[in-house]
């Protein structure tokens, strides 16, 4: 009787587990992001930005929510490293992608990224999360302009591509602009924490739907 009932209490406060992975371009801010969540969710808090350097391979986190647990690996996104990404794919529940809203110079490059996380094939299904970091600079971009960056940056590579005669299949262009239809945009701090509780509650939601 006692193994039944321990095993009922088991089942009913039994706690799913969720992974998540951050990836965008080196100083994106995403261990910063990282280190902000475990701060806000654990009884220990993570790493202070002074003490966060670049990151070669991944860092982890885990936090516990409500019936779930989100496991973090934020990985490393300077370009040499990239290829290691997909590697996470298959295993992922979610994915964030960080913007640094701020670098204005690199954001053609941000969106090249971004272009082939989107279309992605292995990730099609899964919940993709935008985030325009660097909310606390005056120089950063809105939400709204990222949005409208990525439209007009995607527009003009299709236009290119087909003065070079090299033109994507009509489905995956269709696809692709679907996705991005869907997909959320949220500006936030990683540095100060604004928006940050808004994205993990997101990413709560949306990793129970996803079920993959
Ligand atoms: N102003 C401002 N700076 C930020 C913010 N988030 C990160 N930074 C700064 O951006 C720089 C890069 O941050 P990281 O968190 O190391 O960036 P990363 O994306 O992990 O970079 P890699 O590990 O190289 O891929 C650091 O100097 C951070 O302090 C933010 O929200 N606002
Ligand atoms: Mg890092």
């Amino acid at each position: 009787m006692y193994h039944l009932l321990k095993g009922f209490h088991e089942y009913l406060t039994r706690k799913e587990e969720f992974s998540v992975i951050i990836i965008g371009l080196d100083g994106a801010g995403k261990t910063t992001l990282l280190e902000k969540i475990k701060t806000l969710y654990n009884d220990t808090p993570g790493l202070s930005p002074d003490k966060i350097g670049p990151t070669v391979g991944q860092n982890t986190g885990k936090i516990t929510l409500p019936s779930t647990i989100l496991q973090f690996w934020d990985l490393g996104g300077q370009r040499g490293i990239r290829n290691i990404w997909p590697k996470y794919y298959d295993d992922c529940h979610a994915v964030v992608y960080v913007l640094d809203a701020e670098d204005r110079e690199r954001l053609g490059e941000g969106w090249e990224v971004f272009d082939s996380v989107l279309s992605n094939p292995q990730i099609l299904g899964v919940p993709l999360l935008l985030l325009a970091n660097k909310q606390d600079s005056p120089m950063s971009l809105s939400v709204d302009e990222i949005r409208n960056g990525y439209e007009d940056w995607h527009q003009s590579k299709l236009e290119s591509s087909r003065r070079d005669r090299f033109s994507e299949s009509e489905t995956s262009v269709a696809a692709r602009r679907q996705r991005w239809a869907s997909l959320d945009v949220m500006g936030i701090s990683a540095l100060e924490g604004t928006g940050v509780r808004a994205a993990v509650d997101w990413l709560f939601i949306r990793v129970q739907n996803s079920r993959r």
